[in-house]
């Protein structure tokens, strides 16, 4: 695992900005396309702006590149609260990404019949090679959640399925998110968050004692691939 800290939000953006660009090259070089996982939440926004602008805009093949989610809110496609709707108007959108290149948790189905198609959707993009995204951006909750795996939950103990949906009581509403077994079978994994909201959790994860229930994000640890974590210096004010 490797930890960058960066004096401030800019200078992280733009080192997350060009992992993604590095590693898009790589695995476009290597196998012809570019899976990517988005993160939710707010954090990611200035990642995508930078992606679209004209320093970087014509650094990636984005005929290449695939888009999933690491989680989705229950919420209509247009609801304020969607990822998808967040990386629609920061990304997709600017960028003219054809639908067929963006993979979409579906609300319109039950949470259930939702988690279920995702995993037969991710399926069938690898077919017959392993089950392995190029690249996974992960934000971290101030309560040390990472996608929607969340404190106490039971989705925490899945072994089997690569998709779950599950009621998060905290936040009342349904979440349909990937699972831990199915993260840490990436290639690359990249924690992305600034602010010194995150300093408590980014501690709890990092330093704590191993308490999954309690801290989530413990559980992404890469079985083959490479784990990073890109955080500002307020994030890591309690790790340094
Ligand atoms: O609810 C969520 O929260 C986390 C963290 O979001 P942030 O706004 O604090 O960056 C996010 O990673 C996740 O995808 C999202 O659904």
């Amino acid at each position: 695992m490797s930890i960058h800290i960066f004096k401030d939000v800019d200078s992280l953006v733009a080192a997350s900005a060009d992992l993604v660009v590095t590693r898009a090259q790589e695995s476009i070089a290597k196998h012809g396309r570019f899976s990517l996982v988005l993160s939710g939440g707010s954090s990611p926004k200035r990642l995508h702006e930078l992606l679209t602008s004209d320093d970087y805009r014509n650094k990636i093949e984005w005929s290449k590149v695939f888009f999933f989610f690491g989680d989705e809110r229950y919420v209509p496609a247009d609801h304020p609260d969607s990822n998808y709707l967040m990386a629609k108007q920061t990304l997709f959108d600017p960028l003219k990404i054809p639908a067929n290149q963006v993979f979409i948790m579906d609300t319109t189905l039950s949470p259930e019949a939702s988690a279920s198609a995702y995993e037969t959707a991710i399926k069938e993009y690898f077919g017959t090679a392993p089950v392995k995204f190029d690249l996974i951006i992960l934000g971290l909750g101030d309560d040390a959640h990472t996608a929607s795996l969340f404190p106490g939950t039971s989705v925490l103990q899945e072994q089997q399925a690569l998709v779950k949906s599950l009621y998060i009581e905290k936040v009342k509403m349904n979440r349909i998110t990937l699972t831990a077994p199915l993260i840490n079978q990436a290639h690359h994994i990249a924690f992305l968050l600034f602010g010194a909201g995150k300093a408590p959790a980014v501690e709890q994860v990092l330093k704590g004692a191993v308490n999954i229930t309690q801290y989530p994000a413990q559980l992404i640890k890469p079985i083959a691939g490479k784990l990073e974590w890109y955080m500002d210096e307020p994030a890591a004010k309690n790790i340094q």
